[in-house]
């Protein structure tokens, strides 16, 4: 975020701050003068009751705009309370009288003072070091910082085989000087450069130790370890296994992604609360959608998706706990994180609230930092589970079934639409036999080889499945017959150009493809039994290549396709 963007986020802040002053200056002559007229009757206890109520919220709102002494007041004032509140009706009445002394009022009339107190001397504990971290397509591009020309052009060239925009350096003021912006790339630097580049980062924000992978002549422990402690994400001996480190550029550039951002909605029905967390988590990075109206949860939940649900739980006339249940009732949001975000001081609520559907429990108030930092962690915790269930655990991508659900979507879309999308199933040729001849862990490098290539060469919708062992399921929206086989034909061409080594062998493999048209189909199904059937054929007139389902027919083969 730009200094001026960052200015903007502290006069809101500000200005909240002002809100929330003058909100309860009137609430504090309101609330008082209601207290003092409290008699040991019934009256007398529903004040009673409003008023514990109205402390609670003082004192989880207080802190967070900077009022800590006011807050901590509050609160006290609130467990003075809190037996009437939670006694047997009969006992009290009797209890009003014990209560409400000449101690307690004095305590609540020093609020006034306490407000004035804090507002002068406490600053707005905004974020000092704010990140904005949704740059991923930033990552497909690679400096490589290389003093080595002849090994430069070389890793150059192997790198963008596999989708990278490589950028050479030999080195870092030259690097320094052609990136001023500071984009966040991956960077992969001979280790003797490492002394210079220590200081850059501590000068860049946007260079970031752990997308950094080192290349070292000396394979050595201690030249690992002096790697490991300057944070670096790799480290590769040369000469380079290329496909591993392909592979590792994109673990990393993965690993930045599921950190960067998140999305967070916050159930809290305090207005200038609601808009300060919403200030300070976007300025932290994250997306954020706020609710002030609890009847509103489910329709923003459908809207929003986010990773997870901040709820605050004493919102009268409803509970964030009862709220809680009430999404669980839908099971599309039984794995829905849900922390309550609460000035809940009982230990015991705190358990019992997470028992009935909540996941964790935050106390108000809570520095924006801490915030920032707790909501962050359970973003990531929250998108790698997501993703666990789901994803593929080798390439990262869709498994089987998702897949399936995603074509059936696409689909019904070009039905609705009228749109055209392909789909296309792709098959590793020969893998049996590499399997058996470089061993499983090397098939396996092939396999994520191809999950990377293709993550890099379709476009963003584009959505991409490992359908089985080693055949994928490509899904191309608003994209013709003629488009689909020039994207797979290069798909194919790529592919077959990486250049594997095992046991001191280099090797190449090839993929064949078959490409069906959705809206020549009776259903999904049928499309990717075409496909299927498509790519067999290619399999059968030489491989690594790819069949239309369109052609195969009119060259006569395939007839026993279901077509409905
Ligand atoms: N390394 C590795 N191998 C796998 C994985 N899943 C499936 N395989 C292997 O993939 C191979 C597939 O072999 P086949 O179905 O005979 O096909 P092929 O050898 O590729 O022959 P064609 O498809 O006719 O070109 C088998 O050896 C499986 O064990 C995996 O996750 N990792």
């Amino acid at each position: 975020m730009s200094n001026g963007g960052y200015q903007d986020v502290v006069a809101k802040l500000e200005t909240l701050k002002s809100q929330f002053v003058a909100r309860v200056i009137a609430e504090l002559d309101l609330n008082i003068g209601r207290l003092r007229t409290a008699g040991p009757d019934e009256p007398g206890l529903a004040i009673v009751r409003d008023g514990h109520d109205w402390l609670h919220r003082l004192a989880g709102s207080a802190g967070t705009f900077g009022f800590t002494a006011f807050g901590e007041t509050a609160r006290a004032l609130e467990l003075c309370l809190q037996p009437v509140v939670d006694s047997e009706r009969a006992d009290q009445q009797a209890m009003l009288a014990q209560v409400l002394d000449v101690n307690f009022f004095t305590r609540l009339d020093s609020l006034k003072s306490l407000l004035a107190a804090d507002a002068g001397d406490s600053a707005i504990p905004v974020l000092q070091n704010s990140v904005t971290a949704t740059v991923p397509e930033a990552l497909l591009r690679v400096d490589l910082l290389e003093p080595d020309p002849a090994l430069s052009r070389e890793l150059a060239d192997s790198l963008s085989r596999y989708g990278y925009e490589v950028v050479a350096f030999d080195s870092v003021p030259a690097f320094l000087a052609s990136n001023p912006s500071g984009g966040i790339t991956t960077i992969i630097a001979n280790i003797e450069l490492q002394d210079e580049l220590q200081p850059v980062f501590d000068h860049q924000r946007q260079l970031h130790r752990e997308l950094v992978i080192y290349l070292s002549r000396d394979d050595s422990f201690d030249v690992r370890y002096c790697a490991a402690v300057t944070g670096a994400g790799g480290f590769f001996p040369l000469p380079v296994d290329v496909p591993a480190l392909a592979d590792r550029i994109e673990q990393l550039s993965q690993e930045w992604e599921e950190s960067a951002g998140g999305r967070v909605m916050v159930v809290e029905d305090d207005e200038e609360l609601a808009e300060h967390y919403r200030l300070v988590l976007d300025q932290g990075g994250l997306s954020v959608s706020t609710i002030t109206r609890p009847a509103e949860v489910m329709t923003q939940l459908a809207e929003f998706r986010p990773d997870i649900l901040l709820m605050d739980i004493n919102m009268a006339p409803y509970s964030g706990v009862s709220l809680a249940r009430m999404v669980r009732f839908q099971p599309e949001w039984l794995g829905l994180p849900i922390v309550y975000l609460s000035s809940e001081q009982n230990r015991d609520t705190q358990i019992s609230a997470v028992a009935q559907g909540g996941d964790d429990f935050i106390e108000k108030p809570i520095s924006d930092e801490r915030l920032v930092s707790v909501v962050k962690a359970r973003c990531v915790r929250a998108r790698q589970l997501a993703k666990l269930a789901s994803r593929d655990s080798l390439t990262g991508l869709m498994k089987h079934s998702l897949i399936k659900q995603e074509l059936a979507k696409e689909y019904s879309r070009c039905q609705r639409y009228s749109q055209v999308a392909a789909v296309a199933m792709l098959d590793l040729d020969h893998f049996k036999s590499v399997n058996d001849t470089y061993g499983h862990a090397t098939g396996d490098t092939v396999i994520r080889s191809l999950a990377n290539l293709l993550r890099h060469r379709l476009r963003k919708s584009d959505i991409i499945g490992r359908y089985g062992g080693e055949e994928f399921v490509v899904i191309l929206p608003d994209c013709d017959e003629v488009q689909a086989e020039r994207i797979l034909q290069d798909v194919c061409d790529q592919f077959s150009g990486l250049v594997f080594s095992s046991q001191n062998t280099e090797f190449e493999v090839t993929l064949s493809a078959g490409i069906a048209i959705l809206g020549e189909f009776g259903s999904a199904e049928a499309a990717l039994n075409a496909a299927d059937e498509a790519m067999y054929h290619r399999k059968n007139h030489g491989r690594n290549g790819v069949t239309l389902y369109s052609s195969m027919r009119q060259t006569g083969a395939g007839e026993g396709v279901a077509s409905g």
